[in-house]
């Protein structure tokens, strides 16, 4: 058979597909683009229940959507991602359930270190934010794992919030700098009257990460249940109303472009809180 009527390689179309993307994508960074995306990726038992899978199947799907929305995020040059994976109001549900999480959880970190994951692909740094003494002994192990595998990775930042609230986050970054302050200055001193904004900002999970310039919860909800409040002041809060494993290219375009319509605003805010 001559080579000319065969299909062509599903390769072949994944380059011109990446070429596209990246016509697109330099198009789209005429504009402002974010530096930080935080999501909130809700909707995940609801969409099983839509397409009658199995209710745990919904966050395996998730987990795909996750990783193609990094890909793009990383393609257009977003340096920092932010999802919020599981919080500590997750351990309330039904215990199978948590079960089930933990278990994709662990199976999903796993994933991302092997050789030809996105962690690989972009050299990926990987951060872990929460009480990860909450977690069942192998998530602990493997997220621990998967943060020293990727410390010295110069690349992009995936942080993902498990066995997090942002209450947690802000009591654990007082108390660290209440504990650093008593031992510069010794016993009898009274660390409530000392402690500045820096300080507290220095012992949050996201010291090293800039605040996140959008922050997309999917679904339609408009909560942002105990997530970043700290950090999202100045961010712009999204709620597209769709399923968590649905959430698409098309969906993180329009995202970045109604962040590019609000920018101009969002700074002149930030710019007045500065100066006052
Ligand atoms: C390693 C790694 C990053 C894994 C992440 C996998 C993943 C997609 C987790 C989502 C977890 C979660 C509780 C989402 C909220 O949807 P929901 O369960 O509350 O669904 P609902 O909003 O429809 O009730």
């Amino acid at each position: 058979m001559e080579k000319h009527s065969q299909r062509p390689e599903p390769k072949n179309l994944n380059s011109v597909w990446r070429f596209l993307r990246r016509c697109l994508f330099s198009v789209l960074s005429f504009g402002p683009m974010p530096k930080h995306i935080a999501f909130i990726m809700d909707g995940n038992r609801r969409y099983a229940k839509k397409m009658q899978i199995k209710e745990g199947s919904g966050h395996n799907v998730g987990f795909t959507s996750l990783v193609s929305s990094l890909q793009y995020c990383y393609e257009m040059g977003v340096k920092y991602v932010t999802v919020y994976a599981f919080s500590i109001d997750n351990f309330k549900r039904k215990p199978e359930e948590v079960g089930s999480l933990m278990h994709l959880m662990k199976e999903k970190i796993d994933q991302l270190l092997e050789e030809e994951s996105i962690v690989h692909k972009f050299g990926l740094k990987l951060n872990f934010w929460g009480s990860l003494d909450l977690l069942p002994e192998p998530i602990r192990s493997a997220a621990e794992k998967a943060m020293v595998h990727t410390a010295n990775n110069t690349g992009p930042v995936l942080s993902i919030c498990v066995a997090y609230t942002s209450t947690n986050e802000i009591l654990r970054a007082i108390n660290k700098s209440c504990a650093r302050f008593e031992d510069k200055t010794g016993e009898g001193s009274d660390p409530a009257n000392s402690i500045l904004v820096t300080d507290l900002e220095e012992n949050l999970d996201s010291a090293s990460c800039s605040e996140p310039d959008i922050v997309i919860r999917t679904s339609g909800e408009t909560r942002l249940s105990n997530f970043l409040l700290w950090q999202s002041t100045f961010s712009h809060l999204q709620s597209p109303n769709l399923f968590w494993p649905e959430f698409s290219l098309r969906h993180l375009i329009w995202s970045i472009l109604e962040y590019q319509k609000v920018y101009p605003y969002l700074e002149a805010r930030r710019k007045l809180c500065q100066e006052s």
